[in-house]
C-alpha cells in the first residue's frame, strides 16, 4: 500500500536530498538514495512523463519522505534561484545527492560542477550505474517494458514492474466461453506489449498468481483490455483497485480463427504460468 512519509516528516528536520525525476524508481536511484544521511529525503521533479511510478507512487519503493516538484514550476530559474528555493524548502539542508548527469536551471544550463560552485554545503556527484555495461536509466527501461522484455526491465528496475488498475466490466464472453477474468482501465501506468504474461495479481493486499492478456481482442471484439485471470482461484467479487506485477512475457497477442483456438492456447497459457509457479 501507499505510504506517504512526506506528509509525515518536518522539511525543517531534512538535512540531506537527493534531486531527480526518479521515474521507475530503479537501481541507479536507489544507488543515490543510499548516500543519504538518516534525515535524507527525495525531491522528485515532476515532469509530467513518468509512467512507470506515476505521481505519488514512488513513495512505495523507499523509507524515506518523497518531495514533488512540478517541473513546468521550477525549470525557468536561474542557478542561483534553484539553491534559494531549495534551501527555503529544506531550511537545515547539508548536503545533495545527484548523478553524475544530473542538469538543472533555465535551458537545463547548469550541470553538476554549477551545482558544487552555487550550493555551500556538500555535493555527493554518484557515478554512472550499470548493469552488465549498459545504463541504467527510465528511457531505457521503458524501450524494454514497450518491446515487452519484462525480465530485462525488472533486472534494471530491481524489482518486478508493477502496475495499478481500476476494474472494470468485460464483455462477458470470458466465464462463457474461455476462462474468467478481472478487465481493468489502467490509465497512468506504462503497459506492455501486446501480449500474455505470467503476472501476480494483488488484491486488497492478497497476492495471487495468475496469467495476464493485454492488447486488442482481435479474435473476438477488437476492443483493448487489460484483463488478469487468477490461477486455481474463483475471484467473484474484485472491485476497486487491484495490482498487476509483471514476471515473464508467454507470447505476443495473436488472432485465431475460432473461439476453440483460442481457448486451447488460453489453456496453455496457463499451463505454462502454473508450471512456473510450481517450480
Ligand atoms: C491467458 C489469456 C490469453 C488471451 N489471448 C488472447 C489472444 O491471443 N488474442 C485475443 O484476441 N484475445 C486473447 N485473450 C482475450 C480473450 O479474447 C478474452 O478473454 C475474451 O474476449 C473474454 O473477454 P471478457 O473478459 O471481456 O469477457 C486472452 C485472454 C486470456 C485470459
Ligand atoms: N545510471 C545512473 N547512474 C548514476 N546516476 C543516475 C543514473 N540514472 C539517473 N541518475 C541520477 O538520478 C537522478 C534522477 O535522474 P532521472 O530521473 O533523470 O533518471 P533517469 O533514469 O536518467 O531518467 P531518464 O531516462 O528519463 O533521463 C539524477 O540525479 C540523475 O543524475
Amino acid at each position: 500500500m501507499k505510504k506517504s512519509y512526506s506528509t509525515l516528516v518536518n522539511k525543517k528536520d531534512i538535512t540531506s536530498i537527493a534531486i531527480g525525476g526518479f521515474d521507475g524508481m530503479h537501481i541507479a536511484h536507489q544507488q543515490l538514495f543510499k548516500q543519504l544521511d538518516k534525515n535524507g529525503a527525495i525531491v522528485a521533479i515532476e515532469s509530467g512523463y513518468s509512467n512507470l511510478t506515476p505521481k505519488s507512487f514512488r513513495q512505495e519503493y523507499t523509507n524515506l519522505p518523497v518531495y514533488y516538484y512540478v517541473l513546468d514550476n521550477i525549470k525557468h530559474l536561474e542557478g542561483e534561484e534553484f539553491i534559494k528555493l531549495l534551501k527555503e524548502e529544506f531550511p537545515n539542508l547539508k548536503k545533495i545527492v545527484v548523478g553524475f548527469d544530473f542538469c538543472f536551471g533555465k535551458n537545463r544550463k547548469y550541470n553538476t560542477t554549477g551545482l558544487k560552485n552555487l550550493f555551500d554545503g556538500e555535493v555527493v556527484v554518484v557515478d554512472e550505474v550499470c548493469n552488465n555495461k549498459l545504463a541504467i536509466h527510465s528511457r531505457f527501461i521503458r524501450d524494454f517494458i514497450k518491446q515487452g522484455d519484462i525480465k530485462k526491465a525488472n533486472e534494471f528496475l530491481g524489482k518486478e514492474y508493477k502496475i495499478v488498475g481500476q476494474v472494470i466490466k468485460g464483455q462477458g464472453l470470458g466465464k462463457k466461453s474461455f476462462v474468467p477474468t478481472i478487465n481493468l482501465l489502467v490509465e497512468e501506468f506504462l503497459l506492455p506489449k501486446e501480449g500474455v504474461y505470467i503476472t501476480k495479481t494483488i488484491i486488497k493486499d492478497e497476492i495471487f498468481n495468475s496469467v495476464t492478456f493485454l492488447g486488442h481482442r482481435v479474435t473476438t471484439d477488437g476492443s483493448f483490455a487489460v484483463e488478469t485471470h487468477i490461477l486455481n482461484k474463483n475471484i467473484h467479487n474484485a472491485i476497486g483497485k487491484i495490482q498487476i506485477i509483471f514476471i515473464d512475457k508467454i507470447r505476443d497477442n495473436e488472432k485465431f480463427n475460432s473461439f476453440e483456438k483460442l481457448k486451447n492456447q488460453i489453456n496453455e497459457d496457463i499451463n505454462i504460468s502454473l508450471k512456473y509457479f510450481d517450480k
